[in-house]
């Protein structure tokens, strides 16, 4: 086993965030020399932001929050697959691709290109991909993109197929240097009690 590999996004002003939302912000709101004794840190940021896990609460109100997801699905192996130049993948653009016994899956696109930009279009999921998947087992599927859908989609209908079929949802990975293969995954959600999503620090080890 090798040594574990950062697959997130560092968190400061720079980072890109969804058109409209909030932006991230970190400050010593309370300084060693105000305090006595320790410097006091605040962040202030949309939970869509950088690398972030979906919970179902995002997109559906009688949906699972943070605290409620099996931990399972963010520890274990992953298999990392590599789909560049593709507009949307579906079952088709997959389907190449051995992917038996797999619980979670990563997909590299190289999509993202700058990701200090907000991207204006992305490659998005096909939901029908949500069924084909879950029949294969897969139970967290994660992305180097802000969305599983169109940045422009409302009905975020992958979103729903990957819910409704079981599936989980990961975003904003930085799989550049990532070569295709089976790795251990570890992308744990903060305990956060009502939220729709949480950041996670996202590494991978190769087996
Ligand atoms: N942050 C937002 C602000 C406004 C509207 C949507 C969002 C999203 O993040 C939705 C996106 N489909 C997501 O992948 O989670
Ligand atoms: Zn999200
Ligand atoms: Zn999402």
């Amino acid at each position: 086993m090798g040594t574990w590999i950062d697959i997130s996004q560092p968190l400061d002003e720079k980072v890109a965030v969804w058109p409209g939302d909030t932006p991230f912000t970190y400050k010593v709101n309370w300084s060693k020399e105000e305090s006595g004794s320790v410097n006091v840190g605040q962040i202030n940021m949309s939970i869509h932001t950088g690398t972030h896990i979906d919970a179902p609460f995002h997109f559906d109100n009688e949906g699972k929050r943070v605290i409620e997801l099996d931990l399972d699905l963010y520890i274990g192996s992953a298999r990392v697959i590599y789909l560049p130049n593709y507009t949307s993948i579906g079952v088709g653009e997959i389907s190449g691709i051995d992917l038996k016994g797999i619980t979670r899956l990563l997909i590299r696109t190289n999509a993202w290109k700058d990701r200090r930009v907000f991207p204006q279009t992305i490659p998005h999921l096909q939901p029908e991909l949500a069924a084909y998947l879950s029949e294969l087992g897969v139970r967290l599927i994660g992305l180097d993109l802000p969305s599983v859908d169109p940045i422009d989609s409302k009905e975020l209908s992958a979103h729903h197929e990957l819910a409704s079929h079981g599936i989980h949802i990961l975003e904003g990975l930085v799989l550049d240097d990532i070569l295709p293969g089976d790795y251990e995954l570890a992308a744990l959600p903060l305990p956060l009690v009502e939220a729709d999503g949480s950041p996670v620090r996202a590494v991978l080890k190769k087996y």
